[in-house]
Parts: C-alpha cells; sequence; structure tokens
C-alpha cells in the first residue's frame, strides 16, 4: 500500500505476512540430506569413489534415475515473472516468494521436493532453451505466472521439445478445478454442458484455458461468449487479439459484457475485481453458476450476488467463503500421479481423470474418512459444497491414482503402477503424515456451537494478537481477562484493531460487578478444602486463572486458557480445585498431553506436564484419556509404553510399571492398540519390533507414546521438539470436567490460537456427548 509520499505503509496481514516470511530463517524452503554422513565409510559411497557408481548406471540406462537420484520426484517451478497473481508483471526477483509458496504447497499436499526457478527473460525463445536444457534436472516441470499469450507458446514448444510433463498450472491447473466445479453446479441446475450459454471476463492465460477445457467436454463452442478489458471479442476488433482469442471470436454487434451476460448458465471470471455488477448478475438464466475467480478480489463479491440472485450458486479463488476454486486443488495431485508412473507427459486424458475426481469426490456419500477430516461436520454435496476443500486429505487419494491410471492406458506411463492397492496404501500413509492433522480442527472450530474462549492472561501481548485472528477467522468469540486501560493501551501500541466490548468482551479482575459472585462460588467450591473465606477473596483478587476457571464454571464461556505467566503446577493446582475432573476419571491428579507436528507426522507424548511419578493405574487413566484425544484429531491411536526395558529384557521398578499399566489396558479396553513396555526406537520402527517382540499388538509406528514419569516424557519431548524444528500443540489438559488448559510462558501467539481451535471443538464434543 502507498501512503502518497511514495512510501509503502503495512496492513495487519501484510506485516504478519512479511515477518512470517523473514522468520526463524529468511524464505519459506531450505534443502535437507536425505542420507546421513556420518564417517568416512558414509563420504565414500555418498561422493568418490563410491558417487561413481551410480554415474555409470544411469549413463548406461537413463531410467536408473530414477532410482539413484531425487530426479524422479523433483518439480521445476519456473517464472519469469511476467504475471504474478493479480500483481502482473512484478519480475522475476519479486515472484521468488509466490515461487517458494508453490514449493511449499507441493512439499505439503504431495510430498514432492521443488527447486523454484526464476529466469530474467521475457523472451520466448530464451525462456523456451534455458528450461529445455534443464531436463536432466526434473521429473516434470511446473510453468507458474508467465504472461499470455507468451506462455502459451513457451508451453507447446517445451512439451514438444521435453521428455517430461511440461505443464502450466494458471491454464491447466484452473482449467481442471474449474470443470469440476462447473460439472457439478451444472448437475445441481439440473442444466447439461451442451446446453448451456458460457460468458467470461477474462481473456488471458486461465480463461481461454478453461474454455478450452470445457469445449472437450462438451460445451459447444457458439455458446461461448469471451470478453476482456476491451470488451467482447468480436470479429473485426484490433485491440488485445491473437491466435489462441481467434476460436471464440463472434460476428457480433454485441461490444460489452452486459450485451453477453443476458441469459447465461455460467459466468466465468478470471479477470478483476468488481466487473460483474448486481444488475448484471439479474440478467442471467435462473440458477446461475457464478465463479469470480480472480484474487484476491473477485469478480463480485458472494454477498452481494447472493443479495442480487438468491438462486445463484457463487465460487470464488479465496479461503474464507464456500467452494473455493483455485489450483492448489490440483496440481500437487496431478503431478503426484505423473511422477509416480514416470509420466513423460501430462495429457488430456489425464487432465480429464483429475477433473473427474475432484468433481467425483465432492458428490461421494459422507463417509467416516469425510467425516474425520471435516471433524464430524461432514459436507453434503450442494450448492455450497460444488468442490471439496483444499484441505480434503481424500483429494490425493482420488486424484493421484486416476492421473497415475491414464497415464498408463494413454501409453506415456514409463513406470506404470503394478499394484495398486499398495500405491493406495503408500498415498495413505502420506495423508496421516502431511502434518494436516490441525486443519479439521480449525474447520470445525469455526462452526462450534461453543465458542467462547476466556483467556486468563489478557494483557499478554501473544493473547492479543492471537485474540485479533482468533475473531477475523471467526474461530472463537473471546472473554479477556485484565485491565480495561492497559489492554487499550496494548491494543494501540500493536496496532491491532479490535476493541472491547465490539469485538471482545472483558472481566476486570480490579473492578468487575461479578467479583462478588466469584468469591462466593470458590468458598461454595472449596469451603470444605481449607480455603477460609478471606484466601478465597485473596485468590479472586489476585489470580486470573483462578478468575478464568470461577467464569467457565459459571457458564460465562465454554473453555479457557491461562498459564502464560508462573509455575504450570500452581495454574494446575487451581484448575483442578476450581474446575475438577470429569466424574469418570478416577484418578484426582489430572494430566496432559503433547502433539509435536514433526516432518514425520503428528507424535503425541503423556504425561509432558503434570503428574511426576504417576503409577500403573494412574498411567493406563491417561493412555486411555490420550487416545481418546488423539482420535479427536481423525487419528487412530497407536499407544506405547515406554521404558528403559524392551519387552522384559529388564525387570526394575518402572519396567514392571509400565508392564503393569500395559495389563491393565488389555484388560479394560483390549480394542486399543497399544502395547509395552518398550523402548522409543522400538515404539517408533515396526521392523525393529518385529526383531524384539514379533506377537506386539501394536501395528506400524507408534504415534501416542505414554512415558513412565514426568522427568522423562518433558524432556524427551522438548529435545525432539528442538531436535526436529517440531511444532509443539499444546499442552492439552486430559481429563477435566471442562476444557480447560494451562499454556507454557514459552507459547507462541500461534500456539494460542492452535489451542484455542482445540478447546471450543472440545467444549462441543462434550456437549454432544453429553446431549447423546
Ligand atoms: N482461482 C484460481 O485458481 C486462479 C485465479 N486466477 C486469477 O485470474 C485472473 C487472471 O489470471 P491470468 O489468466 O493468469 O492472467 P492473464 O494476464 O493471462 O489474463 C488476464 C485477463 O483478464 C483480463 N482483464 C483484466 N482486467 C480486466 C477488467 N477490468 N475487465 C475485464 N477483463 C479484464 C485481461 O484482459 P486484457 O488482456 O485486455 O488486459 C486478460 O484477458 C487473475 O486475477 C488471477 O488471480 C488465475 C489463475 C488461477
Ligand atoms: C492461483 C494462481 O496460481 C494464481 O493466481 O496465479
Ligand atoms: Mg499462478
Amino acid at each position: 500500500m502507498d501512503n502518497g509520499n511514495g512510501k509503502r505503509t503495512h496492513s495487519d496481514i501484510e506485516k504478519a505476512a512479511l515477518f512470517f516470511h523473514q522468520h526463524p530463517v529468511p524464505g519459506k524452503l531450505e534443502i535437507r540430506a536425505t542420507k546421513a554422513l556420518d564417517n568416512q565409510r558414509d563420504l565414500a559411497l555418498a561422493y568418490s569413489p563410491g558417487v561413481a557408481a551410480p554415474c555409470l548406471e544411469i549413463q548406461e540406462n537413463p531410467e536408473a534415475a530414477a532410482l539413484y537420484t531425487t530426479r524422479a520426484n523433483l518439480v521445476g517451478v519456473v517464472s519469469n515473472g511476467t504475471a504474478v497473481l493479480g500483481l502482473g508483471n512484478i519480475g522475476p526477483l519479486a515472484s521468488k516468494p509466490v515461487m517458494e509458496g508453490k514449493a511449499v504447497l507441493f512439499k505439503k499436499f504431495a510430498n514432492i521436493d521443488v527447486f523454484d526457478i526464476e529466469i530474467d527473460t521475457p523472451e520466448i525463445d530464451q525462456m523456451v532453451a534455458t528450461i529445455a536444457a534443464l531436463e536432466p534436472t526434473f521429473g516434470g516441470i511446473n510453468l507458474e505466472d508467465i504472461k499470455a499469450p507468451e506462455c502459451f507458446e513457451v508451453e507447446q514448444r517445451l512439451k514438444e521439445r521435453m521428455n517430461i510433463p511440461v505443464f502450466h498450472d494458471d491454464q491447466h491447473g484452473t482449467a481442471i478445478i474449474v470443470a469440476a466445479a462447473i460439472l457439478n453446479g451444472l448437475a445441481i441446475a439440473g442444466k447439461t454442458i451442451e446446453d448451456v450459454k458460457i460468458v467470461t471476463s477474462g481473456a488471458g492465460a486461465a480463461a481461454l484455458a478453461c474454455l478450452n477445457l470445457l469445449v472437450s467436454l462438451g460445451a459447444k463452442i457458439e455458446n461461448i461468449w469471451v470478453t476482456d478489458r476491451f470488451g467482447v471479442a468480436y470479429k473485426g476488433r484490433i485491440e488485445e487479439m491473437d491466435r489462441w482469442k481467434e476460436p471464440y471470436v463472434k460476428d457480433t454487434k454485441a461490444r460489452k459484457l452486459a450485451d453477453v451476460i443476458g441469459g447465461a448458465d455460467v459466468f466465468l471470471g478470471l479477470s478483476a475485481a468488481g466487473v460483474l455488477t448486481p444488475d448484471l448478475l439479474k440478467l442471467m438464466a435462473h440458477k446461475p453458476l457464478v465463479l469470480a475467480l480472480a484474487n484476491p478480489s473477485p469478480e463480485i463479491m458472494p454477498e452481494v450476488a447472493r443479495q442480487a440472485r438468491a438462486d445463484a450458486m457463487i465460487c470464488t479463488g479465496r479461503s474464507d467463503f464456500p467452494n473455493q476454486v483455485n489450483n492448489v486443488l490440483c496440481f500437487p495431485y496431478i503431478f503426484r500421479g505423473a511422477l509416480d508412473c514416470g509420466a513423460t507427459a501430462i495429457n488430456e486424458d489425464m487432465k480429464m481423470a483429475a477433473v473427474h475426481a475432484i468433481a467425483g469426490l465432492a458428490r461421494e456419500e459422507p463417509s467416516e474418512v469425510a467425516a474425520q477430516a471435516y471433524s464430524g461436520e461432514t459436507p453434503i454435496f450442494g450448492p455450497e459444497y460444488l468442490i471439496p476443500s483444499p484441505f480434503d486429505p481424500r483429494l490425493i487419494l482420488r486424484i493421484a491414482p486416476a492421473v497415475a491410471k491414464a497415464a498408463h492406458e494413454t501409453g506415456v506411463a514409463s513406470r506404470p503402477i503394478t499394484d495398486m492397492p499398495a500405491y493406495l496404501d503408500r498415498l495413505n500413509r502420506f495423508v496421516f503424515r502431511s502434518g494436516l492433522v490441525m486443519k479439521p480442527v480449525f474447520s470445525a472450530a469455526r462452526t462450534s456451537p461453543k465458542n467462547r474462549i476466556i483467556y486468563a492472561d489478557g494483557e499478554d501481548e501473544r493473547v492479543l494478537r492471537a485474540t485479533q485472528v482468533v475473531i477475523e477467522e471467526g474461530i472463537a468469540h473471546p472473554t479477556l481477562i485484565g485491565r480495561p486501560g492497559v489492554i487499550e493501551t496494548r491494543l494501540q501500541r500493536y496496532g491491532l484493531r479490535i476493541r472491547p466490548g465490539k469485538d471482545f468482551d472483558l472481566i476486570n479482575p480490579e473492578d468487575d460487578p461479578r467479583y462478588r459472585d466469584y468469591v462466593e462460588l470458590l468458598i461454595k467450591i472449596t469451603g470444605r478444602r481449607g480455603v477460609t473465606q478471606e484466601a478465597a477473596r485473596t485468590m479472586v483478587r489476585t489470580d486470573n486463572t483462578v478468575i478464568a476457571a470461577l467464569a467457565l464454571q459459571r457458564g460465562e464461556g465454554d473453555a479457557m486458557l491461562c498459564g502464560l505467566e508462573g509455575r504450570f503446577s500452581k495454574h494446575l493446582r487451581n484448575v483442578s480445585l476450581i474446575i475438577g475432573s470429569r466424574p469418570d476419571v478416577r484418578h484426582r491428579d489430572l494430566s496432559t498431553l503433547s502433539m509435536l507436528i514433526t516432518q514425520r507426522g503428528p507424535l503425541f507424548f503423556t504425561d509432558t506436564y503434570a503428574t511426576l511419578d504417576p503409577s500403573a493405574e494412574e498411567i493406563a487413566e491417561m493412555t486411555l484419556l490420550a487416545a481418546e484425544q488423539v482420535r479427536r484429531f481423525g487419528l487412530e491411536p497407536k499407544a506405547a509404553l515406554l521404558s528403559h526395558s524392551d519387552f522384559g529384557s529388564r525387570d526394575t521398578p518402572s519396567a514392571y510399571k509400565m508392564r503393569r499399566a500395559a495389563e491393565i489396558i488389555h484388560e479394560i479396553a483390549p480394542e486399543l492398540e497399544c502395547d509395552g513396555e518398550m523402548n522409543a526406537d522400538t515404539a517408533l520402527s515396526p521392523l525393529l519390533r518385529q526383531r524384539v517382540y514379533p506377537h506386539s499388538n501394536l501395528k506400524d509406528e507408534a504415534n501416542l507414546l505414554v512415558f513412565p514419569n514426568l522427568d522423562s516424557a518433558n524432556i524427551a519431548m522438548t529435545a525432539v521438539k528442538q531436535i526436529m524444528d517440531a511444532l509443539h500443540i499444546g499442552p492439552i489438559l486430559l481429563g477435566s470436567a471442562m476444557p480447560a488448559h494451562i499454556l507454557t510462558p514459552s507459547v507462541t501467539s500461534r500456539g494460542i490460537i492452535n489451542m484455542t481451535a482445540i478447546a471450543v471443538v472440545e467444549a462441543a464434543q462434550n456437549a454432544r456427548e453429553t446431549a447423546n
């Protein structure tokens, strides 16, 4: 944003994005070695002389590159920066954050490695020569944000020259997802593609590729009207015409969008903000399908469109509205399928397979997997759910195999997939590991009917920043405990827009009309547990965790978070005293669960913060409570009771304790995949376990690690977190009567947001379970 003096000022989201890109290290990517280079021998294998062996194998047989190098899983995301998002020709260097972003999406959603390549030339010949020369490096090329019409020729010439897939994402990724949305939208409207009138705003890379694909799906050219900044593409027009627009040119007197939109069934906007006015929308046919896909601001905002036409089905490119039509739904998965079968191209059949896989996924009967993916809020195919959400973990499971199959059937798969069930199994394992575990929690939080969260540390900067995000993202309705003057000053200092009363509620610990009620409730709860009236008054006056817990008990919120300052044990004492444990929890001491999101996927640790030296019975109970919590993330718990002893290798008291805990669990919850006692490496390696104890009822890698005492749990969790640079989510308090979580002084604002989502989802789940 320019402030008029030639200097850029930044909005909150821009500031956050700049910080995000700068810290903890600049950029969004790094390269990691997949082989250890620990000693002389490793060095001899990885480099000279050993490396000569794979070199010579590849020289003899180029296909062997897929066995000995990363090539088969490496995509080049290539741009010259001439049409970056909706930002225009900002140049190759400035496009680098976008290309790094695409790389991260490839990795996150499909485990594909990417080198981003920014080339400093607008020239077609130079682009083609440079990219073609990179063929030995890559298994595929994803062209990105290259301006039309140059992009058409660059892609065409590269496809002819290269023997690996070349795919212009802005054209074909967009076309595939648009086609899926249109097929589904028309099915709901009871229309057929052969009969519908389609009008575009935009005649660039994305719009023309969409039209070409729609035509191959049956749309009639005579029913398609193309418009851009110069209006209708009509016969005789001279401005901005090229041979790629030519097929859609009409011999007509119509000149403007307004002249052609009447009676249109589909509006396809791939142009700029605000082009489709409510008046124009009113002219469209019944049940119109509006794809307003310009980013970041669509051709018409959904609420405006809905006001003008209640019967309209509306899609945008954005994640904050239903029906997000964005090419991220396609490119990671189409490349996954193509790379896995060694495809030499991405052809029309493979694209069509992707269209039908995406369209079909939205129409699938609600399944258990879908329920898990959307945390109980299974979406039902309809006007608000024409296509899957980008975070639907089933996308990779449907698109990649369909694409690989089409590649095989059309003869472009150099390594066809012969064992499809085994391939699906591999993709499934990736989904489990991919760390998408928090996404469904956030989706569920947005629709949680129990979303009032109380923050005990309402004056803390991290809480204030989290509060703004939580409100903006519709995750929860916060109540902050803190002095109004201090909160107001800090909100202004940090440049946060939210205000008490308007956006969130306040409890003033120094002067709140509810003070007496809180004291009375505390006396009622603790009267028989040695808390005098004077002590109760002091507690309410001096301890915000006490106030938060009392407010929660009084129904002034659905969940609470505390613990940003002071000792965990003190907060735990107060939460235990006031909130207490669930009626079905036998042991008085509450326990905790920490989740680490690592490169290998989510890993749970218990008890990391609460109970110093739990008994075998307590360990059994915390394991069951932790398993229940793991299931709430949509994951099947696989619990390992850890020890220095490996299936009876030692007979020490702590080994015996864990063995006994395993026996108790087997008795009361035989269905739970759980075993012990065992070493941590045995827990995490099925191969190792097979050697030590082949009869274990724990299959695969354990995802829930249960420790014999607080020392081992906390040390292991913090060590793994630091060594693996993992994200800590938690601690999640287990077994409390109401959702109350005690965070740690090192928690970040992002950590508070994560725990907020977990707490409000838990509140809704508790309410559902109570109602049943
Ligand atoms: N949701 C998604 O997944 C995707 C969305 N997009 C969005 O689509 C838009 C176009 O992208 P792309 O095709 O790659 O870019 P191009 O530069 O290739 O094409 C842009 C097209 O939009 C037209 N246009 C621009 N402004 C207006 C206007 N005010 N009224 C009518 N037409 C206009 C241009 O016309 P002219 O040639 O006359 O200037 C041109 O035809 C961008 O906003 C982009 O963010 C793109 C890809 C994917
Ligand atoms: C989504 C995308 O690729 C674009 O807007 O360019
Ligand atoms: Mg793009």
